[in-house]
């Protein structure tokens, strides 16, 4: 599905707001669009739908099997309430004067009047932020080699080679190849080999090693120390669930993983989405430059009060809404399921469509037009707007990831002057499981920065970790 948005919109005009699709060798997919049934599959009772079983289908060899994202039912609650405190909206506030360093540090970074790709640097600026907030601060001994280890390991999983894999293996088998093979094997009297380098897709197994490695690295350093920070992996480290038990290992790792997988490259395209609809319509840019320089840079509560401008606010969730990074949801039908006038099999996959929904005319008048104010002064409806999930699967990231989105655009627009790149407009194309703008949001920054900001002030200070 080389153009999903288009491939999305002929199916809804061709067989309305229910239809099947069938991907490679997934099971067939029921899309949903109608916000009634929407409703209907995010109320559902984990005995009705699960989700794990699809996660881990699509990247259960990445995160391992006690991540948030694999499991279902008791097991996931228990999950989520031992992940979620770092995410909890009065913690979010200690992380604002590591995303203000780490996004002065990126504008001083930028050419200028020289393009560059605002989706790489979203990618590396989140990448630093979300290493830094889970591991606290680092030494570049552990940063360098991750990131270069996270760069193959994506490289690697949007190859042509993973792409024919994904495609002709049932998706069980490849998880588990990708999940059990070993990276040496014993060749007796030779002693141990990297089998990595012959296998074909040896490369993913290589990289994905090498993460591991450096997690249970970090994770034994961290236990056997009695330093403990304002990163996760310190609130981790402590957490108890409620049986009195902390997390294993091997749990420690799964949802470090999970946090670091899903907190990056998602925020990451969607802040490319914000900078783009912004330069491309000047009225828009104006009102909220107007908004944020409102806030005076060196004000205690910068953060705090940038988080709750309105107009910024409308801004991201149009943003969120005309161009959704996750195009689908996806559940898995544990019991057969009246959806509408369907009575969809258990076993089958049931997506509610981000993309589709949010472009419904009877929900959103004009909906091909970018227009912040239709969120002004509105509460939204769940099935209606649903860029991050719903229901008990909710993203539990969701919060962290408009506070981020929201001081990284108003300290970028408050300080550089930029603009696009004069060419066509960006294509919404299929980046992995993700909606990226195609051509990676090309811009110029005219002006270097205009005065000085309160880098790692305001609010509550924060270090700017690996540094
Ligand atoms: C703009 C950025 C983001 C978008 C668009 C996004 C979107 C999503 C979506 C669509 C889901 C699936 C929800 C469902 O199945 O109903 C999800 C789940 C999840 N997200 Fe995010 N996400 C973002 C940022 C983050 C961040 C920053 C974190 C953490 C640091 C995070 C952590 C998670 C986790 C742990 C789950 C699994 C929740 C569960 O299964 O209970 N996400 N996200």
């Amino acid at each position: 599905m080389f153009n999903p948005g288009s491939f999305l919109d002929r199916c809804h005009r061709q067989f309305g707001d229910t239809f099947t699709a069938r991907f490679g060798s997934y099971p067939p997919s029921v899309f949903v669009s109608h916000p009634e049934d929407i409703k209907r599959v995010f109320l559902a009772s984990s005995d009705e739908v699960s989700a794990g079983e699809a996660n881990t289908n699509l990247m259960g060899f990445l995160f391992g099997q006690s991540s948030v994202l694999s499991l279902d039912g008791k097991s996931h609650l228990r999950a989520r309430r031992m992940v979620m405190p770092p995410f909890h909206s009065e913690r979010l506030r200690t992380y604002y004067g590591s995303m203000r360093a780490r996004t002065d540090e990126a504008i001083r970074r930028w050419p200028v009047g020289r393009p560059f790709s605002m989706h790489e640097e979203m990618h590396r600026l989140t990448f630093d932020i979300i290493l830094g907030i889970l591991f606290g601060p680092q030494e570049r001994e552990f940063y360098e080699p991750f990131r270069s280890l996270v760069a193959e390991l994506v490289k690697q999983t949007e190859s042509p080679l993973f792409h024919a894999l994904f495609a002709m293996l049932p998706s069980e088998q490849l998880t588990a190849w990708l999940t059990r093979s070993p990276a040496r094997v014993s060749l007796g009297p030779l002693g141990e080999r990297d089998i990595t380098r012959i296998l074909p897709g040896g490369a993913i197994l290589r990289a994905k090693h090498g993460i591991d490695a450096m997690v249970y690295g970090e994770i034994t350093r961290r236990r056997a120390s009695p330093y403990r920070g304002d990163d996760v992996l310190s609130t981790f480290l402590d957490a108890k669930g409620e049986d009195g038990r902390g997390m294993s290992d091997a749990e420690l790792h799964d949802q470090l993983i999970t946090l670091f997988i899903a907190g990056h490259d998602t925020t990451a395209t969607a802040l490319s989405w914000a900078f783009y609809h912004l330069l491309k319509q000047p009225g828009v840019l104006g009102k909220l430059r107007a908004e944020v320089n409102h806030v005076p840079a060196d004000d205690e509560a910068w953060g705090h009060r940038i988080c709750e401008l309105p107009y910024l606010d409308a801004f991201i969730k149009e943003t969120m809404r005309l161009t959704p990074v996750a195009p689908i949801i996806i559940r898995i039908l544990q019991q057969p399921l009246t959806i509408g006038k369907y009575e969809i099999p258990a076993g089958s996959y049931v997506t509610p469509c981000v993309y589709l929904t949010h472009r419904r005319p009877d929900v959103w008048p004009e909906p091909e037009r970018f227009r912040p104010e239709r969120f002004l002064g509105t509460k939204t409806n769940p099935y209606e707007f649903f860029p991050f999930g719903g229901g008990v699967r909710r993203c539990l990231g969701a919060s962290f990831a408009l506070h981020e989105m929201k001081l990284l655009l108003a300290q970028v627009i408050s300080r550089t002057e930029l603009r696009l790149e004069p060419g066509p407009d960006e294509p919404i194309a299929r980046k992995g499981l993700f909606l990226a703008p195609g051509r990676g949001v090309s811009v110029i920054v005219d002006g270097r920065p205009k005065r000085r900001s309160a880098g790692g002030s305001g609010d509550q200070p924060g270090a700017a970790a690996g540094t």
